[in-house]
């Protein structure tokens, strides 16, 4: 029998706090490691830095993306410039292609 855990923590970096908070950015791009979020769950979210918890959100979808697939939608969705998100998610994730767009909306 196998047994599946159920993500309910999330952390972000304290500089996308108000970003979220404010409805501007409404996806997160994660590497293989963080692809485990469920549809339909909620998690808790807490600063990457100091484990200050700020929201809840509701996770909508889970799809994966090529780093080189990442295109204006994405970059509006995390309210950047495309090679803003680029430059980000490269810093973060450096040398990974296979990557996936969680989608959250805020819980109020
Ligand atoms: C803590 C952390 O990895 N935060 C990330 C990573 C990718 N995107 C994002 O919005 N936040």
């Amino acid at each position: 029998m196998s047994t599946t855990i159920i993500p309910t923590e999330m952390t972000f970096f304290s500089r996308f706090e108000s970003d979220i908070l404010s409805g501007k950015k409404t996806i997160t791009i994660r590497d293989e490691a963080e692809s485990y979020y469920v549809p339909g769950t909620t998690v808790d979210v807490s600063t990457y830095e100091e484990g200050r918890w700020f929201c809840r959100l509701n996770i909508l979808t889970v799809d994966p993306i090529a780093f080189n697939d990442l295109n204006e939608f994405h970059a509006q969705q995390e309210n950047m410039t495309l090679a803003e998100l680029k430059a980000v998610i490269h810093d973060i994730y450096p040398g990974i292609e296979k990557l996936y767009v969680v989608n959250y909306a805020l819980v109020k």
